[in-house]
């Protein structure tokens, strides 16, 4: 797990440090990973530099660049006299040891590794005009891209594109991660982060952070164990023609280790047994037993049969997940919202995609994805639940204002069935004990590392199903357990 920081508290870093010779130390530090980036044999730099303090690093790095004998074009989007003076410094450097500055475009240029130096985090509006042109031929450059602390273009605290930015291979980023390099269009943008803290120590807390690696597990199975120590999981859900959606919430939950699975189906319909899975118990949606976590949604549907589900699970003790139209249900109704409101706070875990989102927040889709975190928060503080808002970069909030980004998963995702599969996963944690902040982050983590080695083995990102990912989930997390458990 690594800290995530915004841009207000970078800003107060660099302010405290303002006399360490910090853009010296960025420009070295791009200098040196740029040279990692360059294949053997190869020696021509095109450095794009803008009218800021990252224009700056640029000329630094430049500078560096070329006395390691490097041939180093730079085409510089400013002017000398408006430079901040640190960067009007690192401008004169650059001229100082030989270097050249064009202010236009070249005509020709065989360069081997990009490197841009445009826009860092004091971007505050959307490029336009000679800038969006130069980031389209920065684009239209078929190389390796390192970018200096954040692709240029890119929000640094929300991951927004402002007008249009940089895609890059490679980004190193200074002082701490930005939010923005792992959610919405910035994984997309920033490729492989790198971290250069320029010899400060790291900020005392984060804002924020980025889920990387499986940090909290189930308890160790005793081996005097048996199906009641592994909790029971419930699923409510599967409306007509949608049974599937619940089954396949219900399979997740048995695969990720639930001991007992019941699924209330509101279909009437509906099967009375899943043929591939007849270890799980199918009841009509009224006839669950005790359980010691629900979840209310996959395949619901909103009718007045899903309305008096979700009211009654709503006054169930256990740890429940409320996903999908049960989330359309809750934003509709002011009972459903007073009866989660009279609820321990933190036993519920909301997970909405983004359409969802915005209409539990009575917004449009495009103003809840302009900030994710922000989005995630106010839908923890509104609901008083935790809140897990999917896409890329998953973010996970709670009402006291804590957030987490989720660094796992791949395009292969975007297929019907992944998100009732998440919720299973989350349920099937909370049954096995573990809490509901942890079985969440847990599941987010898990679900997409597990769609990730699914695409490793060639399952994808084309064509993934859910199916794979609640295997490939099942698999990693008994490595994990049983790597964590060794010895
Ligand atoms: N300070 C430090 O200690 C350290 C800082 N470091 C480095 O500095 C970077 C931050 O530098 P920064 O604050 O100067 O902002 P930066 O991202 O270069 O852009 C601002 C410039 O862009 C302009 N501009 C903005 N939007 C625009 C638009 N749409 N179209 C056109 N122009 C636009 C804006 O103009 P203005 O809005 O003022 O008119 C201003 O001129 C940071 O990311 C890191 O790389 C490191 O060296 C470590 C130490
Ligand atoms: N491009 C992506 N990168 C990472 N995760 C993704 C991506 N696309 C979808 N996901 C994940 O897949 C799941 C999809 O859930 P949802 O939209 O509710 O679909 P469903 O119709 O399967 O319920 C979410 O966990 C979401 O975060
Ligand atoms: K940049």
């Amino acid at each position: 797990m690594q800290a995530l920081y915004l841009t207000s508290s970078l800003r107060k870093l660099e302010q405290q440090y303002a006399s360490e010779p910090l853009m010296e130390r960025a420009g070295h530090a791009v200098a040196t990973l740029a040279r990692t980036l360059l294949a053997e044999g190869h020696n021509r730099i095109l450095v794009v530099a803008g009218p800021g303090n990252n224009g700056g690093d640029a000329f630094v790095a430049a500078r560096y660049l070329k006395a390691w004998w490097h041939e180093v074009t730079v085409v510089f989007a400013g002017q000398r006299a408006s430079l901040p003076p640190d960067a009007a410094h690192a401008y004169d450097g650059w001229l100082e040891c030989g270097g050249e500055v064009l202010n236009t475009w070249p005509e020709t240029g065989a360069w081997q590794l990009a490197i841009d130096g445009l826009f860092g985090i004091g971007l505050q509006r959307p490029l336009t005009g000679e800038m969006a042109d130069l980031v389209a031929r920065i684009n239209a450059l078929s190389l390796p891209m390192l970018a200096i602390d954040i692709p240029s273009g890119l929000a640094a605290d929300t991951g927004v594109i402002l007008g249009t930015a940089v895609r890059a291979t490679h980004t190193i980023t200074f002082l701490g991660r930005k939010p923005g390099l792992y959610t919405l269009d910035g994984p997309d943008h920033a490729g492989k982060v790198h971290v250069d803290l320029l010899g400060l120590p790291p900020l005392p807390e984060a804002d924020g952070t980025l889920l990387d690696a499986p940090f909290t597990l189930p308890a160790r199975r005793r081996l005097n164990s048996h199906k009641g120590s592994n909790g029971s999981a419930g699923v409510i859900g599967g409306a007509a023609s949608m049974t599937g959606a619940a089954l396949l919430t219900a399979r997740a939950a048995l695969l990720l280790g639930a001991g007992r699975v019941y699924a209330g189906l509101l279909d009437p319909a509906a099967p009375a047994l899943d043929a591939d899975y007849p270890e799980l118990m199918l009841r009509d949606a009224d006839q669950l037993p005790t359980v010691h976590a629900l979840a209310v949604g996959p395949g619901m549907g909103r009718s007045p049969q899903a309305y008096a589900a979700l009211q009654q699970a709503l006054a169930n003790p256990a740890p429940l997940v409320l996903d999908a139209d049960a989330l359309n249900l809750l934003a509709a109704d002011a009972d459903l919202q007073h009866r989660l409101a009279e609820r321990a706070s933190g036993s519920v875990v909301i997970t909405p995609h983004p359409g969802e989102a915005a209409t539990l927040l009575a917004t449009d889709t495009a103003s809840l994805q302009a900030d994710r975190i922000a989005s995630a928060l106010a839908l923890a503080e509104r609901y008083q639940a935790i809140a897990l808002l999917k896409g890329c970069g998953t973010v996970v909030a709670t009402p006291d204002g804590r957030w987490w980004i989720n660094a796992s998963g791949n395009p292969g995702l975007g297929s019907a069935g992944m998100g009732d599969t998440l919720t299973g996963i989350i349920v099937a944690l909370a049954a096995q004990s573990l809490p509901l902040l942890e079985s969440t982050l847990l599941a987010a983590y898990l679900h997409g590392a597990a769609a990730d080695a699914a695409v490793a083995h060639g399952q994808g990102p084309v064509g993934l199903t859910a199916t794979e990912v609640m295997l490939s989930a099942r698999r990693l997390l008994n490595r994990w357990l049983s790597t964590a458990h060794a010895g």
